[in-house]
């Protein structure tokens, strides 16, 4: 997968060299490339914002510049692009896993107030683009919202994460996981400053120990994610059942 990122802050995007994505990208899983968007603002003080029509606090991010960059970053190619907005579509588990299926994806990161409307309605005749949300709340710029979706969704391409069974059991994971969060884990030792590890996950019997998580998620669901658990139709939750 190919990934460009548009930014004004482009040091943001290095602990995109660390971890699981840095691994990615040394294997050639994943081609990641961050452009300085001044580049392609060629006034003197490289200004890439001016003040918003109809008045009102703030700045807007300027189309000239913007589109001068896309061009030259895609060229004639068709990349799926992503715009980080508090107004945009909600970032899911679901919208990662369709994002891995991508070939080639492109941020477009705003500050201020935002990016010029127009920019999206130019591209959008040509390409996929979304504005995407990772969740209520405003953040000064799209940087890290773009850290949190490459993330989410590098970690979903093949070989990146060690073992490609944990994705599928992830909270929120269509299938099985679909509005379930994950219950408690364990590890060694079996007591801890005496708290003990539920005796079923020792037991070696498989069937009890899925049923066990199962029923964790959907405690952990209910407590903390009362409209998932809504959401839960009864065929889901027999689903669960007859899985186990
Ligand atoms: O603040 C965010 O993006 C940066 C941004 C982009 C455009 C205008 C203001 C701020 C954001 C919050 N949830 N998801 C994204």
């Amino acid at each position: 997968m190919r990934l460009d990122i548009l930014s004004i802050f482009p040091e943001y995007f290095a602990p995109l060299d660390v971890s699981l994505i840095g691994k990615a990208r040394e294997r050639g899983t994943l081609d990641v490339r961050v452009h300085q968007l001044r580049d392609w603002a060629h006034d003197v003080h490289r200004t890439v914002d001016d003040t918003p029509y109809g008045g009102g606090p703030g700045m807007v991010m300027k189309p000239e510049v913007w589109g001068e960059a896309i061009d030259s970053v895609i060229g004639d190619g068709a990349p799926r692009m992503i715009v980080p907005t508090p107004s945009g579509r909600p970032f899911t588990q679901e919208l990662a896993q369709e994002l891995a299926a991508e070939p080639w994806l492109l941020f477009a990161c705003g500050r201020y107030e935002g990016i010029d409307s127009r920019v999206m309605a130019e591209y959008g005749s040509r390409l996929r683009v979304d504005e995407v949300s990772i969740g209520d709340y405003v953040l000064a710029g799209g940087e890290v919202a773009v850290l949190v979706m490459v993330e989410a969704v590098g970690r979903l391409l093949p070989g990146v994460l060690g073992n490609a069974q944990s994705a599928v059991d992830d909270s929120f994971a269509p299938g099985s996981m679909q509005n379930l969060v994950e219950g408690p884990v364990y590890t060694k030792p079996p007591v801890w400053r005496g708290h003990e590890v539920p005796a079923v996950l020792l037991s070696g019997h498989h069937g009890k120990v899925a049923r066990w998580r199962r029923d964790e998620a959907l405690r952990r669901t209910v407590r903390n994610r009362p409209e998932l658990a809504a959401a839960l139709d009864p065929e889901t939750l027999d689903k669960h059942d007859r899985k186990l």
